[in-house]
């Protein structure tokens, strides 16, 4: 079985896969246009048999490229099925591919309905019309302005039954999930081949509504040469979970320490330990404050201790917790160590002593950012802590309003203008500098802005490009914390599908981190256990707010379902 839900394409690699379908393995373009026409009138027909309402018609606007011709096709099957059928063509006539000409005609032999994009701003949508969306697909190519703004404005406005739009919701861009100007709001997208990209990052996935994939023939990678660079989990992809050996004890899985917890934060410890110990450690140590050691004791019993006094942290304190570190087969730094000079000095004995795959988040992450700052020349500009200061995670629903307003906008034009990569490549270059290969980092986006000394908003505009950036030339693997998490390294790249807008709450990135820590501990590689690790996540606190809901969910609920989550049933 091929199952194309599991990767995530761009409008280039899919537009690479059609090529190769069609020059090289000889199967005529109209051919797969037939296939993807069939599946949206398809897609159309079982929603009105469900529905069981009479007077429903059919409107289809389509543009004058490929999309539009898919759109014609599609209403002319719809047509000859006996559904009242009208086709609006919207596009501009003079850049008509040869596929819409040809469908048109079609269209034109079997009688189908024909208006005209001035016809279209007279025609009365009522509360029967259904409307098929074929204005663009993966050619846009620019920002929709003028008429078409009109057309899409039209379309959100006055449908009120159902939007089915065909391959992408039209104006969306497919690479990165952003209206480009404007995009119509589907309710459901039929989506050819493979998911595009933008159609499941935010806020693209709100304007797709239910997304269908639907498998028109295209040649599988292996016979075109092509390997995709996104793709994302399943629950049948748990079957990469670590198998537990059937001969075992708690010396056959490793060894997992986690530095975590200040004077006032002992949950952060708890969360990482305790979802570490769930996820296949053997044995887990936490060095945390003196101040947490009853509470660890109480709620972790099965963790092993060493605290320091905050304010006695002597020389000898710390050869001592350089041995600590050497016990370790796996460590994460940063779950609530908070930001001051011990925390420091903790962070840069680890970065000096480890040999051991390691996971850095949270404070840590604020602390290499300052590492950094001092780093890099004095002479230049640096990073405004008022700026970026990482404090909580990004709300993503402001950010997706920010993200397509005016002010945003400025914000990343200014950006555009004032910087450019290079300062990004010179502060990754400095990081490579001072952490040991493979080292997780997993900031959430202001932790990230911190770190690359670039605005949240631009890192949420262009967070696959920012992901390309961060692992470019380095060993490293990012964990990129957003309502779509992407894990990142020179080799792979996953972005995450499961999850809700619960888990933004206290202590749920605690938890990843002893996930991600566990499944290392159990056998995966860095890479796998991080990409994995963050589909858990998500798939747990999926089954929390099932039961629990978005308000109600909270970090100790993601650890409790992750049986449930790690059950292979
Ligand atoms: N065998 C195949 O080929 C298959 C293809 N398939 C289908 O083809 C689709 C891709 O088709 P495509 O490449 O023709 O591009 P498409 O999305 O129709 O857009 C191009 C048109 O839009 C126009 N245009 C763009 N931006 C604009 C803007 N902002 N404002 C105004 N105009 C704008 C552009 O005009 P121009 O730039 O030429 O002026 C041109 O007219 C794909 O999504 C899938 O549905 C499937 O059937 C599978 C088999
Ligand atoms: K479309």
């Amino acid at each position: 079985m091929v199952i194309y839900m599991k990767y995530l394409v761009s409008s280039c690699e899919m537009k690479e896969i059609d090529e190769r379908t069609i020059e090289g393995m000889g199967i005529p373009a109209i051919v797969l246009m037939e296939h993807a026409a069939m599946k949206v009138a398809e897609t159309v027909e079982a929603y009105l048999k469900e529905q069981k309402c009479a007077n429903q018609r059919i409107l289809v606007c389509c543009g004058t490229g490929n999309n539009g011709a898919d759109g014609i096709a599609a209403a002319r099957i719809l047509y000859g099925k006996g559904y009242e059928v009208t086709i609006s063509i919207v596009g501009d006539m003079k850049s008509a591919s040869s596929l819409f000409l040809q469908q048109k005609e079609i269209a034109e032999n079997f009688s189908v309905p024909i208006i005209s994009k001035l016809d279209f701003a007279e025609y009365t949508i009522d509360e029967n019309t259904i409307l098929i969306d074929a204005i663009f697909g993966i050619g846009l190519s620019r920002e929709v302005t003028g008429i078409y703004k009109d057309i899409i404005n039209k379309i959100n406005t006055s449908v009120k039954r159902k939007v089915f739009s065909v391959d992408v919701p039209s104006g969306l861009s497919s690479d990165n999930g952003f209206p480009q100007g404007a995009a119509v709001k589907a309710d459901v997208t039929i989506s050819f081949g493979y998911s595009k990209i933008g159609l499941v990052m935010y806020p693209g996935c709100e304007y797709a509504g239910k997304v269908e994939i639907a498998d028109i023939g295209f040649a599988p990678l292996g016979k075109i040469g092509m390997s995709l660079k996104y793709h994302t989990f399943e629950r049948e992809d748990l079957i990469l979970l670590p198998p537990r050996k059937a001969y075992s004890n708690k010396g056959s899985y490793k060894k997992v320490l986690v530095v975590a917890g200040s004077a006032t934060m002992s949950g952060a410890a708890f969360f990482s330990a305790k979802a570490a110990y769930m996820t296949g450690a053997g044995l887990v140590k936490v060095i945390t404050s003196e101040n947490n050691r009853i509470s660890l004791q109480t709620s972790l019993p099965e963790a092993l201790l060493y605290t320091y006094k905050e304010e006695e942290l002597t020389r000898n304190a710390l050869d001592l917790l350089a041995e600590e570190i050497k016990w370790a087969d796996v460590c994460v730094i940063g779950p609530g160590i908070g930001r001051s000079e011990i925390s420091e000095k903790i962070l840069t004995l680890i970065l000096e002593n480890i040999e051991v795959p390691l996971i850095i988040d949270g404070d840590a992450i604020w602390l290499l950012g300052q590492k950094l700052n001092s780093l890099i020349d004095s002479s230049r500009e640096k990073v405004k802590e008022e700026d970026f200061s990482p404090g909580e995670p990004v709300n993503h629903n402001i950010l997706a309003e920010l993200s397509v307003s005016k002010s945003a906008d400025k914000s990343i034009q200014k950006f555009a203008d004032n910087t450019n990569e290079n300062k990004i490549e010179e502060r990754i270059a400095s990081l490579k500098g001072i952490l040991p290969a493979k080292t997780i980092l997993t900031p959430h986006l202001k932790e990230l802005s911190y770190l690359l000394g670039v605005p949240v908003e631009v890192i949420q505009k262009e967070l696959l490009h920012m992901a390309d950036n961060c692992i470019k030339e380095n060993n490293l693997i990012f964990t990129i914390k957003d309502a779509r998490t992407v894990v990142a390294s020179k080799e792979h790249q996953y972005i995450n599908m499961s999850g809700n807008n619960g888990m933004a709450t206290g202590g749920s990135g605690d938890v990843l981190t002893g996930i991600i820590a566990g499944l290392i501990a159990g056998g995966l590689t860095e890479f796998l256990a991080a990409a994995l690790g963050v589909y858990l996540h998500g798939l747990a606190g999926d089954y929390a707010c099932r039961e629990l809901g978005e308000y109600s969910l909270m970090a100790s609920d993601i650890i409790k379902y992750l049986p449930e989550a790690m059950s292979l049933e």
